[in-house]
């Protein structure tokens, strides 16, 4: 990965990687040997996931309502619990221990820990139970950095008095990464990329994805990764990968950091 003249005077190279819950049940060995060659090359990783599929099902068993509004999920008190216990309970703990499994020192995290993702609410009205993160406090993740584990956060946040907000996964890594002031973010979803008409873009600039998502070439779950993507370029993070589990997809920068 290529730095930016801008990023140069920056002495890490941290990386956060966002697993969205589309790719989650078929992690392949691909993935952890991609994720291994990319430390052994000096970067600090970490792991921001999502759940999405996986909060569906549970909302189904349980038979209640969901919909998804511009990317983001309408959130009721009842599937707040559902979504808490599902991306903490069991997306995490299995992601944890499959990263174990292969020798990467894992450590389970949610925005409860170490006040890591303090939130307000977004729109009571129409999204519920959805956070804001009004700061990351990212202390508890460079201490984690240093001590040599990998953090691999779940996107839930916790207002002041401590109640839990769902917030998307895409947004939780680019806040995350902007924090850290990370090298780079890679988002990994369950297609090498974006596609434009019947063609996989293997570069974007800013201006041509926001023309895509006018022409509706990009649309669902690909605009929140857009939109965390942008915001991350135009506060100085150079590069922005959407990419499948072998890490190949689409390069995100301005041109003079694609080149
Ligand atoms: N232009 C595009 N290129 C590729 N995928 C797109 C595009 N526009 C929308 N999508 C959709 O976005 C999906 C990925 O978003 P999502 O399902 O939310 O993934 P994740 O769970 O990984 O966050 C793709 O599977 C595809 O259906
Ligand atoms: C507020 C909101 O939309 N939260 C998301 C959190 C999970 C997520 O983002 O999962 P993916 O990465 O798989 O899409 C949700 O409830 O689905």
């Amino acid at each position: 990965m290529t730095m930016s003249k801008s990023m140069q005077h920056i002495d890490h190279k941290r990386t956060v990687i966002k697993l969205g819950g589309s790719m989650l049940s078929g992690l392949s060995d691909v993935f952890f040997s991609k994720f291994v060659q990319l430390q052994k090359e000096g970067h600090e990783l970490v792991i921001v996931h999502g759940g999405g599929p996986f909060i569906n099902s549970a909302l189904i068993e349980k038979g209640i309502k969901s919909h998804i509004d511009e990317g983001i999920r309408v959130t009721c008190e009842k599937s707040m619990e559902i979504v808490k216990s599902v991306l903490i309970g069991k997306v995490n703990t299995s992601l944890v221990h499959q990263l174990n499994d292969k020798g990467i020192k894992a450590i389970g995290l949610n925005g409860f820990d170490g006040n890591l993702l303090p939130c307000t609410v977004l729109n009571e009205e129409r999204f519920g139970f959805v956070g804001k993160i009004t700061k990351v406090n990212e202390e508890v993740l460079v201490s984690l950095l240093e001590a040599g584990l990998v953090p691999v956060v779940s996107c839930i946040g916790s207002t002041q008095c401590g109640t839990a907000l769902n917030i998307n996964a895409d947004t939780v890594a680019s806040e995350i990464a902007l924090a850290l002031r990370a090298n780079s973010l890679i988002l990994v979803t369950d297609t090498p990329g974006i596609q434009v008409g019947n063609e996989m873009q293997q570069n974007a600039s800013p201006a041509s994805i926001e023309q895509w998502i006018v022409e509706g070439e990009i649309y669902g779950g690909m605009i929140p990764k857009v939109n965390a993507a942008l915001a991350c370029l135009h506060a100085g993070i150079p590069q922005v990968h959407i990419a499948d589990q072998h890490l190949n997809g689409t390069v995100i920068g301005f041109e003079e950091a694609l080149i």
